[in-house]
């Protein structure tokens, strides 16, 4: 469970997040949307401990910056890192041995034959295209099998069959009990995933919206109203 308590981070003067809370629950597919801009990476960022903040955020009940809360979540930053000498196989391993993962490397070969890169392993990072390093980055993400799910723009460069596995892996992990927080503008895509939404603009967050409480009204349209028809 991730749970965020009245974060605010600055950039110089500029507060990019402003008093931000929310609750990603267990077994619940959380999203947080936003016009480009709104400050979702930077909340993402700082849930996975990459930023400072001011405010409060827990995994598990653990302080985000904690190694027990490192050991609990898998983050899948927007744009892949990666080492670029390194082979997909040597990532998975040194990932695996980093987080004392002794099922890692059998967890990444089912992901890598579900994400279709089980004949890449030996390609170093350098030789991979921009989607299969993002599904690298997927596959490293859960290997240690993490009970909490960070993802910043989870289906940027993937192709729609890659995307469509995705989503069915989502939904798994989701029915596993794992709570999933993914950062989108791309509403659409995640119009059948997700349990929980929380519309963030300029900062803050304007309205939460429980998918079983949707009336007549879209997501979508919720979203225009809320950031004033701004792109989504
Ligand atoms: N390192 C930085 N220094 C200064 N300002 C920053 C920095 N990173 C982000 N910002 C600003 O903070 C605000 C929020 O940026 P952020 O990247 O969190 O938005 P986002 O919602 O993820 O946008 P997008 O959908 O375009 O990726 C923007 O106004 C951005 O210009």
């Amino acid at each position: 469970m991730i749970e965020v308590y009245h974060v605010t981070k600055k950039y110089g003067s500029f507060k990019a997040v402003d008093d931000l809370s929310l609750t990603a629950a267990n077994g619940r597919i959380t999203i947080l949307l936003g016009p480009n801009g709104a400050g979702k990476s930077t909340t993402i960022k700082s849930i996975a401990g990459l930023l400072k903040f001011d405010g409060k955020i827990l995994i598990d009940g653990f302080a985000n910056q904690s190694i027990e809360a490192k050991r609990r979540f898998g983050y899948i930053p927007e744009t892949p890192v990666l080492y670029d000498q390194l082979t997909m196989e040597e990532h998975i391993r040194f990932i695996s041995r980093a987080y004392k993962a002794p099922q890692g490397e059998e967890r990444a070969q089912a992901l890598l034959n579900r994400l279709e890169l089980a004949d890449k392993t030996k390609k170093t990072a350098r030789e991979l295209s921009k989607g299969m390093s993002q599904k690298l980055s997927m596959v490293l993400a859960l290997l240690a099998d993490p009970d909490s799910i960070l993802i910043d723009e989870p289906m940027i460069g993937l192709d729609p069959a890659a995307i469509e596995t995705v989503l069915q892996l989502l939904k798994e992990l989701r029915d596993q009990g794992k709570s999933i927080l993914i950062s989108t503008h791309i509403i659409d895509m995640f119009e059948s995933l997700w349990d929980e939404a929380y519309i963030l603009h300029q900062g803050k967050i304007v309205r939460q919206v429980r998918c079983e409480e949707l009336g007549e009204q879209s997501l979508k349209e919720i979203f225009f109203d809320c950031t004033q028809g701004e792109q989504g």
